[in-house]
C-alpha cells in the first residue's frame, strides 16, 4: 500500500509557480530520498505535505486517506511527524518534557501524563539522548539539537516522518550517524520516511528510492544506484559534463 500518494501537487506563490505538478508516491515502510538544488521546491512540496502551505492544485493522500489542505496540528493528528532543518526547541524545558508535550500535540489531548511520558522516553531513547527528568537543551550540541527533532517527532507517533534536511551543521561522522538513525527508525518502528536534503552524500547509502526535483518539477525518480548514473541529476548537482573537473 502506499503510504504517502502526491498526486499533480502544484503550489504557486503570486505568478511564481515553485512546485509544478508534482507526482510520486511512497510505499509503507519505504525511505524516499528527496533531493534538489537550492530553490528547486523542495521544501515547497514538504510543507505541503505538511500542512504549513495550502496546495494550490493537487491531492496528497496519507495512507489512502486525502490530506491536502488540512493544518499543519490536523496532519500531525492523521499520521504525519516532521523535524524542521533549523531545530527550535523549548530551551527552559527539559528534554524530556519537550518530547512529553510532542507526545500531547499528536495525540488528540486524550493521553494521561504517564502515557505521555512513557511515549517520551520511548522516543527520547530511540534518538539515543538521555531519558532522565534533569536533562537540559542546553549544551547539545548541532548534532544533539537533531536527534531532539527526530525524538519530537517520533513520540508524535507518526506513519509518516518527514526529515527535513537532517545533515546540516554536521560534520562527516555526525552524517553517518544521523543517516543510521533514520534508518533504524524505519527498521525498528517500520515508520515510513520521506527525507528532503540538499546535498546526496550519505542519503544514497540509505533511501530505497530518490526523487530529485529541479525548477519544481520532477526530473528523476528511481533507486541510488540509478540516481548515480544519471545524466540529468549529474547536471543539475554538478553543471555540464565540459564544466566538470575530470
Ligand atoms: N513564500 C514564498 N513566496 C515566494 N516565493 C517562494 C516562497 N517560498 C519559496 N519560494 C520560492 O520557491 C522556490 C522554491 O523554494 P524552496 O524553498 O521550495 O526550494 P528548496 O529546494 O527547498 O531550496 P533549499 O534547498 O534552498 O531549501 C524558490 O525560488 C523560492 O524563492
Amino acid at each position: 500500500m502506499s503510504m504517502l500518494q502526491v498526486s499533480g501537487l502544484t503550489k504557486s506563490f503570486g505568478g511564481f509557480t515553485a512546485v509544478d505538478n508534482v507526482s510520486f508516491s511512497v510505499e509503507e515502510g519505504q525511505i524516499l530520498g528527496l533531493l534538489g538544488p537550492n530553490g528547486s521546491g523542495k521544501s515547497t512540496t514538504f510543507n505541503c505535505i505538511a500542512g504549513m502551505l495550502k496546495p494550490t492544485a493537487g491531492s496528497v493522500k496519507l495512507a489512502g486517506e486525502e490530506i491536502g489542505g488540512l493544518s499543519a496540528d490536523a496532519t500531525c493528528r492523521k499520521g504525519i511527524g516532521r523535524t524542521f532543518q533549523i531545530p527550535r526547541p523549548f530551551r527552559e524545558l527539559t528534554l524530556l518534557e519537550n518530547a512529553m508535550l510532542a507526545a500531547h500535540f499528536g495525540s488528540d489531548g486524550h493521553l494521561s501524563h504517564d502515557e505521555a511520558e512513557a511515549i517520551a522516553r520511548d522516543a527520547l531513547t530511540l534518538a539515543q539522548l538521555p531519558t532522565d527528568a534533569n536533562a537540559v537543551v542546553g549544551g547539545l550540541g548541532a548534532a544533539g539539537l537533531k536527534k531532539l527533532e527526530l525524538a519530537r517527532a517520533i513520540a508524535t507517533r507518526p506513519k509518516l516522518l518527514l526529515a527535513d534536511e537532517s545533515l546540516g551543521g554536521l560534520d562527516g561522522g555526525e552524517m553517518r550517524q544521523a543517516a543510521d538513525m533514520l534508518k533504524r527508525i524505519r527498521d525498528e518502528r517500520g515508520i515510513t520516511i520521506v527525507w528532503v536534503e540538499h546535498i546526496m552524500g550519505v542519503l544514497l547509502s540509505v533511501v530505497d528510492r530518490v526523487l530529485v526535483l529541479d525548477h519544481g518539477a520532477v526530473i528523476f525518480e528511481g533507486t541510488p544506484r540509478e540516481a548515480q548514473q544519471d545524466e540529468k541529476v549529474a547536471e543539475v548537482y554538478l553543471g555540464p559534463p565540459e564544466t566538470r573537473a575530470a
